[in-house]
């Protein structure tokens, strides 16, 4: 699979007097991935997430988007084409007074002729299941759907890689799990490569791979199931909460109910739950 992201020993910090936001983070990325960047309240998330945007840039370290490094300033536009990025409050991201406004408003500021801009915007609209709220004002919207439409607005101009930064952090868990099932769909079937950055753990079990922050500094990688697994010790070190699933389990092995294999998504849980009643 090519490799889409390479961050190569970035480090990063706000002003000459405070200390580095981000300390020698280095890591990958390849086309089709989902990978979940997590990490407590100023770990530095949010200043990765806008490092891979080029909204800021290392002072030293280097980032390279599909081969454009942020560091040549000439590239700032390509990789903002290739990166899309999904914030936190659904309620700060409308422009438009319609959904399709808002869609069509990112469109239009890049210059798209009309009837291709036609065609991207219910394309974008359908691919996050919001065809029937065309007309509908957004603000009138639950947040799952706002964030949808958000996500909308980001696909239509149609990144190669999402960055979702706690885009599910302010909502409910309904709205939460409609956002992150569109964004899965659109990993698998439009082969997006995904960024999504949270403190949430239940939110990373479901990405490809899993890197964990602790000031500044990425300090786990690998497979969320291996690292909840191996580093659950570690992650509470970091404030980071073990996934209920994960925690259930555990506490389950200790009363000597050990389930076999791993079931990440309550589903899967509740299905080996009952399979293990019925032994019993
Ligand atoms: N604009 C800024 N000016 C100065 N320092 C900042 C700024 N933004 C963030 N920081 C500092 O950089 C560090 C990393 O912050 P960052 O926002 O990247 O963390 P985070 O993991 O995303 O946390 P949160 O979830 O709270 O946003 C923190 O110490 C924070 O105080």
């Amino acid at each position: 699979m090519k490799e889409l992201i390479n961050v190569k020993d970035v480090f990063f910090r706000y002003n000459e007097e405070s200390s580095d936001a981000v300390k020698g983070v280095s890591f990958s990325v390849h086309e089709g991935e989902w990978l979940a960047i997590v990490g407590h309240n100023g770990s530095g998330k949010s200043t990765l997430a806008k490092l891979l945007n080029a909204l800021l840039l290392p002072y030293k370290g280097e980032i390279i988007i599909d081969g454009y490094s942020s560091l040549d300033e000439d590239n700032k536009w390509e990789i903002r084409r290739r990166v899309g990025v999904v914030f936190q409050n659904p309620d700060n991201q409308f422009v438009g007074t319609s959904v399709l406004d808002d869609v069509a408003f990112g469109l239009e500021n890049n210059g798209f002729p009309r009837d291709e801009m036609l065609v991207r915007i219910q394309d974008s609209i359908e691919k996050v299941n919001m065809s029937s709220f065309l007309e509908h004002e957004p603000y009138r919207l639950s947040g799952g759907q706002k964030q949808r439409v958000a996500i909308a607005g980001v696909i239509a101009l149609r990144p190669r890689i999402i960055i979702l930064d706690e885009a599910t952090s302010m909502l409910d868990p309904r709205g939460r799990k409609e956002v992150i099932e569109v964004v899965k769909e659109l990993n698998k079937t439009e082969k997006i490569t995904v960024i999504s950055i949270t403190h949430d753990l239940e939110e990373a079990i479901l990405a490809d791979r899993m890197i964990a922050m602790n000031q500044g500094e990425a300090v786990l990688e690998g497979k969320p199931v291996d690292i909840f697994e191996k580093y659950g010790e570690q992650l509470k070190s970091y404030s980071l909460d073990l996934p209920f699933s994960i925690q259930l389990k555990k506490k389950l092995a200790e009363k000597g109910f050990n389930l076999s294999g791993n079931y990440l998504t309550h589903e899967e849980l509740v299905d080996e739950l009952w399979r293990l009643k019925l032994q019993t």
